[in-house]
């Protein structure tokens, strides 16, 4: 078996077993693959907040099945009381893990109310039965999560192959030399949630069917998912990619050199601004001046129904040091971290941003291309209670 197709056999989160969940410990790549155990509520939260898991819709899993582990602590003989109560604090903690992407609140109400309907039942249920709908409903949000991601990857690749099919025709390269270049801002992929990804799984499906294609990864400061996680699973993917400094899109975009930027979503408000990872924004100003097309791709659990205006995401800020050391593998094949500024200076540590929909080509979703407005998201989501 080829270290690629090994890796293609993981998915970010599974249950062991009932005592159990695993977890790829993110903080290790691209340089060692290590998987943990995550046996309560309390190491959840931990593994949340301190990013062992991060990713939009990977936090919405590891939240449900941190939901799960709660209930795993009671007695057989608790009251329904008790296990109401317990999830209830379940979902605080959890809730205050990290704010601004949409999909962790969204995955502790779901499995509150998959108990509910259960406890609800004859006036009364066990903790047997609350645990096995908790359980149940964990394993449900993860596999939709991995199936909405496929689904985004399949009307991806449909926008891919056009972008190529027009390039063609306009280019005056040689067709053996054309090739997709995709700007990436980030790691919106397999790793960021149940499988697949977002703004990657696209990639993946154009490249799997033949597309040529090429990935400018921005390393993304201050934790540089892209330049450790995005680059690794390209790497594995055997796409062709490079990593660049942040600051490099713009430059790259004016000379020609992107013909697509795909990036994922924190939260997508129903009015169609996005929100994510710090310097997206930017992303798209550049792509607007250059008229370089800016797709966000989500699955639809990352839209707020409930929230109109971007404007009013909560921006999780998170610790200077973040900002103020870089970390990495030093020659003697140690990792380490280093202090890059003066010890004395303090750093501000905004972990993302908001994309106004005006500059936001569209939105790639699991239900194909929406455009970014409360309209466009209405049509593809008709069914939605935006109340
Ligand atoms: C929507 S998926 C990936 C998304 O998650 C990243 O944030 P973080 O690594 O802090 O969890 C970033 O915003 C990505 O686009």
């Amino acid at each position: 078996m080829s270290f690629l197709t090994c890796f293609s056999r993981y998915r970010t989160i599974w249950l062991k077993d009932l005592d159990t969940v695993q977890i790829i410990d993110q903080r290790h790549l691209p340089h060692e693959f290590v998987i943990e155990d995550v046996l309560s509520l309390d190491e959840m939260c931990v593994v949340i907040k301190d990013m062992h898991v991060r990713g939009a819709g990977l936090i919405g899993c590891a939240a449900a099945y941190g939901m799960y582990l709660s209930l795993r602590k009671l007695c057989t003989s608790s009251s329904v009381e008790q296990v109401r109560e317990c999830l209830q604090n379940a979902s605080k903690k959890l809730c205050a893990t990290r704010p601004t992407a949409v999909n962790l609140r969204v995955g502790v109400e779901k499995v509150g109310r998959a108990v509910e309907s259960v406890l609800g039942q004859n006036g009364g249920g066990s903790v047997e039965a609350a645990l096995e709908a908790a359980r149940k409903e964990a394993a449900r949000i993860t596999d939709e999560d991995a199936d909405f991601c496929r689904r985004i990857g399949e009307a991806g690749a449909d926008l891919l192959q056009k972008l190529y099919e027009r390039k063609k025709s306009s280019a005056s390269a040689a067709e053996g030399e054309l090739k997709i270049n995709v700007l990436t801002h980030c790691n919106a992929g397999w790793l960021a949630f149940a499988d697949w990804g977002s703004a990657l799984s696209p990639v993946y499906a154009a490249f799997d069917k033949g597309l040529p294609i090429h990935v400018w990864v921005d390393e993304t400061r201050p934790r540089n998912q892209g330049a450790s996680l995005t680059a690794w699973e390209l790497a594995k993917h055997g796409v062709a990619h490079t990593v660049i400094a942040d600051n490099a899109g713009g430059h790259l975009m004016r000379t020609g050199l992107v013909d697509v930027v795909i990036t994922g979503a924190d939260r997508v408000s129903s009015g169609g601004d996005a929100c994510n990872k710090i310097g997206t924004y930017l992303k798209a100003l550049a792509a607007k001046d250059n008229n370089v097309p800016f797709y966000v791709a989500l699955p639809s659990s990352t839209i707020d129904w409930q929230l109109r205006d971007g404007a009013e995401i909560p921006i999780e800020q998170r610790g200077d040091d973040e900002v103020k050391y870089a970390e990495g593998l030093c020659e003697d094949g140690k990792r380490r971290r280093v202090l890059l500024t003066p010890e004395s200076s303090s750093a501000g540590n905004w972990a993302f941003d908001v994309t106004p929909s005006r500059l936001v080509t569209g939105l790639l979703t699991e239900r194909g291309l929406a455009e970014a407005s409360e309209e466009g998201l209405a049509a593809l989501f008709s069914e939605v209670d935006r109340t």
